[in-house]
C-alpha cells in the first residue's frame, strides 16, 4: 500500500482534482469530512492530510512514501527527499515587495518573510545584507507598519498586494506543486510509484 501526504488548505482541491482526474477514485469523504487519515483500499493507497509545511516532513521520517507540496517549501528547506513531477497546480510566485518608492533603510535593512532561508539566499546573491523578521502570515502588513522594508512573500494574483498598497519589486522564482517521494519507499516500491506518476502526468494542465 502507498500512503500518501496532502497538503490541506489551498493546494488540497487542485490535487484532489488531479487525482479524480487520473482515474483515482477518491471517496466523497476525502472533501466532505474532517478525517485525518482516508484509507482508499480499492487502489491500495493511505491519504493522510497534513499542513503544507509538514507534508515534507511526513515523507522525509517515511511515514508516507509520497506526498505534494510547494516548491516553495521545498525551497526553503533542504529535505531528504526525491522531487518526482511537477504537477503544474497552485501556481504563484516568490518575489520581494514594498512600498512604491520606499528606499531600504541603510543602516538596519530589515525584510519580513514566511520564507527566511530563500529570503536570506536572495539577498546576500544580490549582495545586500538584510535582518530577516520571520512572520507566520499576513505578511504584508509588516512594511504598512514599519517593521520592515520589504518583505518575501507569494503572490498570486497580485491582490493582496494591491489592496495594501504594495509593488512588486524583483522576482525571485516561480513556484507549483510538485510530487515528492521518499528515497528509501522508492526504491522499494518504484513499479508502483512509477504507475502513479504516468497517471498523474498523463492529466497534468499544461503550462
Ligand atoms: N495565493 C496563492 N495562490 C496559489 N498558491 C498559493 C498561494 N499561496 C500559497 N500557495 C501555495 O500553497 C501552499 C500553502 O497553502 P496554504 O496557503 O493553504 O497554507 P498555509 O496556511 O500558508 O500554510 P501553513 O499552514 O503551513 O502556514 C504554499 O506552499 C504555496 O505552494
Ligand atoms: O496574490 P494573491 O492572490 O493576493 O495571493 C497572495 C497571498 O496569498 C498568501 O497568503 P494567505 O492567503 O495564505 O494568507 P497568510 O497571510 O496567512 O499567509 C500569500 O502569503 C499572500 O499574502
Amino acid at each position: 500500500m502507498l500512503t500518501i501526504a496532502m497538503p490541506k488548505g489551498r493546494i488540497f482541491e487542485e490535487a484532489v482534482e488531479l487525482l479524480r482526474r487520473a482515474d483515482y477514485a477518491l471517496p466523497p469523504e476525502f472533501t466532505e469530512s474532517r478525517k485525518l487519515v482516508i484509507d482508499v483500499p480499492e487502489e491500495n493507497m493511505r491519504f493522510i492530510l497534513a499542513k503544507p509545511m509538514d507534508v515534507v516532513t511526513y515523507v522525509e521520517h517515511g511515514v508516507a512514501d509520497l506526498g505534494i507540496a510547494g516548491k516553495d517549501v521545498l525551497m526553503e528547506e533542504e529535505r531528504d527527499v526525491y522531487e518526482l513531477l511537477d504537477l503544474h497546480i497552485s501556481r504563484c510566485h516568490l518575489a520581494v515587495a514594498g512600498l512604491p518608492g520606499a528606499k531600504m533603510n541603510e543602516i538596519a535593512p530589515r525584510v519580513a518573510t514566511k520564507y527566511p532561508n530563500i529570503a536570506s539566499t536572495y539577498f546576500r546573491e544580490q549582495g545586500e545584507q538584510v535582518e530577516i523578521i520571520r512572520l507566520n502570515g499576513s505578511i504584508e502588513l509588516a512594511p504598512l507598519i514599519g517593521l520592515a522594508d520589504r518583505i518575501v512573500d507569494i503572490v498570486s494574483t497580485g491582490r493582496t498586494l494591491r489592496e495594501n498598497g504594495l509593488v512588486e519589486l524583483e522576482r525571485i522564482a516561480e513556484v507549483t506543486s510538485r510530487l515528492i517521494v521518499n528515497p528509501a519507499s522508492y526504491r522499494l516500491n518504484g513499479g508502483d510509484i512509477e504507475r502513479l506518476v504516468d497517471r498523474l502526468a498523463a492529466v497534468i494542465p499544461q503550462p
